[in-house]
Parts: structure tokens; C-alpha cells; sequence
């Protein structure tokens, strides 16, 4: 039975199970979702901290301080400064506990073992005080985030050595088609090159997730049917590409639905791309995607995507909708989620969508100016300049 976009999201979503946690050293970690709360154990800072190359003062009513000594950063030394005392300290370097502030080099004047201050001091100047960026026993980080270029930075400024992540998936990819050739084949007239297989490696690049390449299958019954028996046991997830429409090598949808594989969805009322297949053999889900690049690479955003993040554990996998406002005319059908192929732009603090040339599903050329795709729901048949619809934003997906 046909399904709707959500309902089909919906079963999808409901069969990723995230895999065993591990712990591997923080210097391993990038790429990897976190599977616990990071909590710091010490307050940040843990003592008091010079904010400035200056003099740590113990006020006095006066402008002037007998230098003590000079500390510099990681330096822990203990000293009681008195009244109209004060030590030279350089930016981050630990501050006496009685201090009461740092007065700036450029506000002072040394002479000899004696300092004269020449601005007005208020009690905590320049000094960053203990546990101000942090308190010992705080949830800093989020279990299901993902380690990337701002996490990775944090958990070595913790100073942790070991975290624990999620294991990651291994994905495997085949693709379909006696019609296809691959780089370094020479060009044959009918002909088309593979680009399904570069447009999944590509977004699991981005996601950081490893895969494996079978090769591509024969439109051949046995050999379609030993691919995906032994990659589904093989792999956590699969993905295949074409061969589940109707034609007489359309193989992949033939056996899913004859052999022992449980089906999970069957066709999904989104244009383009409708006919999806997703199955499972044992725990691996197998998603058998429609083989025109632009209706693959619809349903890897629309399913897969959330999919597979659900699956590494991420906390936001789902879909971030953003609202559009169309900048040009755009086409749809009434009996499917229409999901146009875009170039949206911020102006002006809004995001205006525009129409590609062509939304053909056998057109992929001008994919190269796409970032988005506007979902024109069903229903609604095509839509004019200025239509306020919703539309995933590819850079806020593939993270
Ligand atoms: N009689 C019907 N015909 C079709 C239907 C239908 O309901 N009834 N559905 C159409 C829709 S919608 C789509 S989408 C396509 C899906 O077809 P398949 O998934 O079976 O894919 P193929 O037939 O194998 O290939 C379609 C097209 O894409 C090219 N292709 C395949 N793999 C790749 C690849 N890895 N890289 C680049 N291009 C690829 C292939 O050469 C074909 O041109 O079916 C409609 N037909
Ligand atoms: O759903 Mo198909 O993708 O019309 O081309």
C-alpha cells in the first residue's frame, strides 16, 4: 500500500535502533555521537584567575603597593598578600585568594619594588572568578551529540581522556543496472554512469559514517538475490539503487516481496521518487531506492537521512523544516508530497526558494544548484511566487 510521507517516516524511524555504546580515547572520537552526558567533575576555573597582564592588588586606601613576587600561569603559589600589597601576574596565571583585583600594566607605573596605580580599582576587576564558566557537577555536553568540530575542541579542554559513543553502523551500497558504467569505462551511446553510488558515499562522508561498496549487480535474478541475502547479513543497513519500478529486471522489488525479507514500506506518496522500497532481514534494514539519481537522492533525504542518524544516536535526527517564501512559481501534484528541488537564499532575513529549470525526475544536471528541497503538500497542485511553504535545508541536514 502506498503510504504517506510522514507515516512512511514514521515506520522508518521506528525500526533504527542505535547500536552498543563503546569508549574510545577523546583523540579517536571525532565523528562519533556521544551515548553519555558529559558532566564536569571541576569548576572552571577552579581557582582565581588573572583575565589581564597586571598587578594583583590587596586594596589599601592609597595608590600605592610594595611588589611581592611575579606569577606566572601554572604557577600555584601560596601567599597571603596584606594590605597594599601586590604581585605581578601575567593573563590566566592563578591569583591570590585575597586579591581583590588586577589592575592593568598600562594603568600603573613601577618604580623599583613599587607600584603606583593611576585609575580607579572596584573589588573583582580583571580577575575570572572560580566555577564563573562552570561549576563542578554541570551537564556541559548532551548525550546524542554529535563530536564535531565544536565538541571535539571542548572534551580536550575538559581535559577528558576517554568518552563514550555510540558504535557506528556500517552501511553497505549496491547498485542495479546491465545500462550502467563507472569511472574509467569509456562512454557508450545509452549508456549512463553510475552516480547513485557517489551520491550515498557522499552524504555518508559528510555524516561520517564508513561504508562499503559492493559493486554493482547484474539484472540478473540469482545474482540481485545472493547480493542482498548476503549484504543484509553482512551490514547493518543496506542500500540498493534501482531496479523497483515495474519493469522486467526490476528485480530488487521481486524479491524483497517473494523472499523471507519483512517489508516495512512499500511506495510513499512523494514525487519525486515514489517508488521506495525499504525491508528488513533480521536487523538490517534494507532501503531498495528508486534508481533515477534525483529520485534517489529525494527518498536518502526524506528517509534514509533520519534513518541513519536515529541509528547513530543522534538526539536531533529528525528532519528541521524551515519555513520559505517562494521566489518563483513551482510545480506539484495533488495526489503526492511534492518535493521540489531548490536554490534557497537568505534575503533579508528570510529564506526565498527558487525554482530550478526542471523538476524532471530524469533530469540531475541542474542538482548542482540545489540546497534544498520545498515540500508542496498534497493536495495543493502547483503554486505561485510568494507561496509560503516548508523546505529541508540540505547544510542543516547533514550534520
Ligand atoms: N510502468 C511503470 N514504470 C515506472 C514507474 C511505474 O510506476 N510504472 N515508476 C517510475 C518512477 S516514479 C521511477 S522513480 C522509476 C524508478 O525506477 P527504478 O527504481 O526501477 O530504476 P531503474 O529502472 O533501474 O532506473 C531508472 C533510471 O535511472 C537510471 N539509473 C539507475 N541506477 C543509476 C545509477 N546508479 N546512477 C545513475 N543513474 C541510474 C537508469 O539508467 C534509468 O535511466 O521508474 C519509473 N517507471
Ligand atoms: O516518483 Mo518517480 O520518481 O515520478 O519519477
Amino acid at each position: 500500500m502506498m503510504l504517506n510521507f510522514e507515516v512512511a517516516k514514521e515506520i522508518i524511524l521506528s525500526n533504527a535502533e542505535t547500536l552498543p555504546e563503546m569508549t574510545i580515547s577523546v583523540n579517536e572520537s571525532f565523528g562519533f555521537v556521544l551515548s553519555e552526558d558529559i558532566i564536569t567533575d571541576r569548576d572552571f576555573p577552579d581557582t582565581k584567575k588573572s583575565a589581564v597582564d597586571g598587578f594583583a592588588v590587596k586594596l589599601s586606601d592609597g595608590n600605592q603597593y610594595k611588589i611581592v613576587r611575579t606569577i606566572a600561569p601554572g604557577e600555584l603559589v601560596e601567599l597571603r598578600l596584606e594590605k597594599g600589597e601586590t604581585v605581578f601576574v601575567m593573563t590566566g596565571a592563578v591569583v591570590p585568594d585575597d586579591a581583590d583585583a588586577v589592575v592593568r600594566v598600562e594603568d600603573c607605573e613601577v618604580k623599583g619594588d613599587w607600584l603606583t596605580v593611576h585609575c580607579s580599582v572596584r573589588i573583582g576587576d580583571n580577575i575570572n572568578q572560580v566555577g564563573e564558566e562552570k561549576r563542578a557537577g554541570e551537564k556541559v555536553i548532551e548525550k546524542g551529540s554529535i563530536i564535531d568540530e565544536r565538541v571535539y575542541p571542548v572534551l580536550f579542554y575538559l581535559g577528558l581522556k576517554k568518552v563514550k559513543v555510540f558504535k557506528k553502523p556500517k552501511v553497505g551500497i549496491f547498485t542495479t543496472g546491465d545500462e550502467l558504467l563507472d569511472i574509467g569505462s569509456e562512454y557508450k551511446k545509452g549508456f549512463v554512469f553510475n552516480t547513485n553510488r557517489y551520491i550515498v558515499e557522499s552524504v555518508l562522508r559528510k555524516l561520517n559514517i564508513p561504508f562499503e561498496y559492493y559493486g554493482n549487480v547484474k539484472d540478473d535474478e540469482i545474482a540481485v538475490s545472493r547480493a542482498l541475502k548476503e549484504m543484509s547479513e553482512k551490514y547493518d543497513v543496506l542500500i540498493s539503487s534501482g531496479g523497483i519500478s515495474m519493469g522486467k529486471y526490476d528485480y530488487i522489488k521481486k524479491i524483497l516481496n517473494e523472499e523471507s525479507y519483512e517489508i516495512l514500506v512499500n511506495k510513499t506518496r512523494i514525487k519525486p521518487g515514489s517508488p521506495l522500497m525499504v525491508a528488513k532481514n533480521k536487523k538490517c534494514v534494507i532501503f531498495g531506492m528508486p534508481g533515477y539519481p534525483a529520485a534517489f537522492f529525494t527518498n536518502l533525504v526524506l528517509y534514509f537521512l533520519p534513518y541513519i542518524k536515529k541509528v547513530t544516536g543522534k538526539k536531533d535526527y529528525d528532519h528541521n523544516f524551515v519555513k520559505v517564501e517562494l521566489g518563483s512559481d513551482m510545480h506539484s501534484r495533488e495526489k503526492s508530497d511534492y518535493f521540489n528541488r531548490a536554490n534557497i537564499m537568505l534575503e533579508n532575513g528570510k529564506y526565498i526558494a527558487y525554482d530550478l529549470d526542471s523538476q524532471k525526475t530524469s533530469h540531475f544536471i541542474n542538482f548542482v544548484n540545489c540546497n534544498g528541497l520545498v515540500r508542496i503538500p498534497q493536495g495543493v497542485g502547483n503554486v505561485e511566487k510568494g507561496y509560503i511553504a516548508e523546505a529541508i535545508l540540505f547544510e542543516k541536514e547533514m550534520k
